[in-house]
């Protein structure tokens, strides 16, 4: 690409260490049960895991994923790949890698949208700079203020009686005690009396909130959401597609909304605020375009009275932990967070696995986003890597 389409002030003489090299690959993982959403029914995920080589030698990670391919929205693990390599690549190479933000500037005046693929490379020069100063990231985003984060879990099995057995397995490993029903795939009364019988068994233990992924119109939201607060559900997440059809239900029962899908970073959660379409916000890195822009998000929730959540794209270890650094700086993150994608996955690519125990996610201490990842499981669950050679079909 020709970098004498960009500004001056976009493409100035490097004075730290410079990007060196850009390396983009896809991991395919199994889940350990299909997950079942309104938009997919997820029997495995697949990791866009990026490397970012600079020249003192320190190599930052990031991670892009999404859920069901192109069922969620735009980008898809190779699209983010291809992206990567042709686009984003010529434009880091021989830049200055330790100012980060100015390089999310310059990539963005040339890719105008690849929010998720933004958020992979972004997360990769902070991993970088943090491994180069010994510093966490969340430093780097302006300081913690908590070591650990709860963690919510979902229950997609779409099975009643096995999503209350699971729910009771997390309850006594003590790794969950928020669970967030996947429902709106089916009729509105089946929903309703799946979401009741898990509510009446949990009781008090559990709390119990629901995902509808936009399957509802209005007027099914008006009723499902009714019935639900009757049923004891604490939160109803993106019932429907849009921000004003959200801002016709807010406040209307006594049952909280949460925006996911709608938020696609700091513009459309200004428009949110603007319209008072949520009571809570489901942050997520990649929606919003990366870690700074996540934190602008939460600073228009903070300014606007809404709450926060930290959400997830069922990320694998790279993308979760990228998160948690970002959700750790938050003033408010009143609902907690979802930060549960590793478990959802058979595999382990970590050297160490991260730490989810006490109903809570430990945010890692060392420099980057301390965590390392175990090369020789990565290049094994590689898509042209050593399991598909074993297993052709897997
Ligand atoms: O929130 C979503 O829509 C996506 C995701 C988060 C948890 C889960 O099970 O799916
Ligand atoms: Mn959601």
């Amino acid at each position: 690409m020709n970098s004498s389409f960009l500004p001056r002030s976009l493409s100035s003489p490097a004075i730290g260490p410079t990007v060196e090299r850009v390396e983009a690959l896809l991991i395919d993982l199994p889940t350990i049960r299909p997950h079942k959403l309104s938009v997919a029914t997820m029997n495995g995920q697949t990791l866009m895991l990026v490397k970012v080589h600079c020249d003192d030698g320190v190599i930052g990670v990031g991670e892009g994923a999404t859920i069901g391919g192109l069922a969620y929205g735009a980008e898809s693990p190779e699209s983010m790949k291809l992206a990567i390599e042709t686009y984003f690549a010529p434009l880091m190479i021989g830049q200055d890698a330790t100012r980060i933000q100015a390089l999310m500037a310059r990539i963005g005046k040339m890719v105008k949208d690849n929010r998720f693929a933004k958020s992979a490379v972004e997360t990769a020069l902070l991993d970088a700079h943090g491994k180069r100063l010994g510093l966490p990231v969340s430093e780097l985003l302006g300081g913690r203020q908590r070591d650990r984060l709860p963690v919510a879990w979902t229950l997609a099995s779409g099975d009643t009686s096995r999503d209350i057995a699971e729910a009771e397995q997390m309850l006594d490993l003590r790794r969950h005690r928020i669970f967030k029903v996947k429902i709106g795939a089916r009729p509105l009364a089946e929903d309703i009396g799946h979401v009741s019988r898990i509510k009446a068994a949990l009781g008090d233990r559990g709390a119990v909130r629901v995902d509808v992924n936009m399957a509802w119109d209005e007027t099914e939201a008006a009723r499902g959401m009714a019935a639900l607060a009757k049923a004891g559900c604490e939160l109803v997440e993106q019932p429907v597609a849009t921000a004003s059809a959200l801002s016709r239900l807010v406040r209307r029962f006594p049952v909280a909304l949460m925006a996911d899908e709608s938020l696609t970073g700091p513009p459309s959660a200004f428009e949110l605020a603007r319209v008072h379409g949520a009571d809570v916000f489901a942050v997520k890195l990649e929606q919003s375009g990366g870690a700074f822009n996540a934190l602008r998000v939460a600073a228009i929730a903070d300014a606007a009275g809404i709450g926060l959540y930290g959400g997830t794209m069922l990320e694998g270890p790279v993308g979760t932990i990228i998160s948690a650094h970002a959700f750790a700086t938050f003033p408010n993150l009143q609902w907690g967070t979802e930060l549960f994608g590793p478990l959802l996955l058979t595999e382990e690519i970590l050297a160490e696995p991260l730490d989810y125990s006490d109903f809570s996610l430990a945010i890692p201490k060392g420099p980057g986003l301390g965590i390392t990842l175990d090369d020789d499981r990565v290049s094994f669950f590689a898509r042209d890597g050593l399991r598909r050679k074993i297993h052709p079909s897997a």
